[in-house]
């Protein structure tokens, strides 16, 4: 019986529903020991912590109550022990991440093939990625990088920037309407949390060029891949190619089928064959979308780097665009996606893409690095 690994989780109520699970998991599957902490407040804070009992459950899988610790004390976001990464998990819709407080470096104190393993979700955290608050350039207020679950870096994550934003709340303790500049690979990008907690964000003009995509897909007149046919294992489907900064390919159906039924398809066979298809050379996120009305579309995706996910805030967006160029909806749409909606405009004024939807703390966490 080895405990190799310690890992702090900092519980917000609903998730202590599911304590005995997540324990149990870890124990059996890792040989870990976990403490647990029941905190009532949404940011930790020195009295809740005080007050709350603390739930420990040993390597021999027995359960004890303990008197909290002196570093119970500190406020969570404060820690820096070396040794240790201390996250705050969040998610987007389902979209889920390990946030890291990297503001004191320009280089990501996580390497790609540590993000595998923290991402992992058996072995690990568990996350599709991990984002780092870095300090900013070019007069933004701060970077945001991303590795994927696979380690590969994207240059934009839709849902990564919500829970950025909320992220960068909790660390410098503001409340109310706040609006930041943040510093992509995809550009400046600008999210505001409104006054009911979600978040809208400007993600920037669509790119359509085929080559910026990018895609070997035979273009358009006007250099874009719109309603083009790509054969993927034997079947021709009518795609979309959109880049927000990250690349995507949209599909309404097949050349037989324009009708496409999402809940039936067989993501986990098709999407690595779009993903690694010859036609893509930086890879590609793959949004399947069933139309409901000309504002309300369903869309599963299949994203580069992180397999099914249950949100994508970018293929969101290029699936708007996409409906907006294949004549399918209106410039302003609510997108269904398995972890819920996003409400998405395509502006005619300045061409931006705007996107809106939650983003949400799931709990505090230390891990060994
Ligand atoms: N889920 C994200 C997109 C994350 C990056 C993507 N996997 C890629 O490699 O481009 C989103 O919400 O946009």
């Amino acid at each position: 019986m080895a405990i190799a690994t310690t890992i702090s989780l900092h519980l917000t109520p609903p998730y202590l529903r599911s304590l005995s699970s997540v324990s149990t998991k870890a124990l059996f599957r890792s040989s870990c020991s976990f403490s647990v902490q029941p905190n009532t407040a949404l940011r930790p804070a020195i009295t809740p912590v005080l007050r709350s009992p603390r739930l420990c459950v040993s390597a021999s899988s027995s359960m004890s109550i303990e008197a909290p610790d002196a570093t119970s004390q500190l406020s969570f976001l404060d820690r820096k022990e070396s040794g240790f990464l201390h996250f705050v998990k969040y998610h987007g819709l389902g979209n889920d991440f390990i946030l890291v407080d990297n503001r004191d470096s320009v280089e990501p104190r996580v390497t790609p093939e540590q993000a595998v393993k923290l991402c992992d979700r058996n072995f690990g955290i568990g996350a599709d990625g991990v984002i780092f608050v870095m300090p900013g350039v070019n007069g933004t207020d701060y970077t945001m990088r991303i590795f994927n679950s696979d380690g590969s870096e994207p240059e934009m994550c839709g849902n990564g920037v919500r829970c950025f934003a909320k992220f960068l709340t909790e660390l410098n303790s503001l409340h109310g309407k706040q609006s930041f500049t943040i510093h992509t690979g995809a550009g400046l990008i600008v999210p505001e949390i409104q006054d009911d907690g979600k978040v809208r964000v400007d993600m920037g003009e669509p790119i359509l060029r085929a080559s910026d995509v990018p895609t070997k897909l035979p273009a358009n007149q006007d250099q874009s891949v719109v309603k083009s046919r790509l054969n993927v294992d034997g079947i021709n489907w009518n795609v979309t190619c959109v880049s927000m900064g990250n690349p995507h390919c949209v599909t309404f159906g097949t050349e037989e089928s324009q009708d496409l039924r999402v809940d039936e398809l067989n993501l986990a066979d098709i999407g690595p064959k779009f993903e690694h298809h010859m036609v893509f050379p930086a890879r590609i996120n793959t949004e399947f979308v069933q139309v409901y009305s000309r504002s309300h579309l369903k869309m599963r995706v299949w994203e580069r780097g992180a397999g099914a996910t249950l949100a994508c805030g970018t293929g969101a967006c290029a699936v708007a665009v996409a409906a907006v160029l294949e004549g399918h909806a209106d410039r302003t749409c609510t997108v269904d996606l398995p972890g819920g909606p996003l409400e998405i405009e395509w502006s005619e004024e300045d061409n931006h893409v705007y996107m809106t939807g939650p983003a949400e703390v799931v709990f505090y966490g230390s891990v060994p690095l």
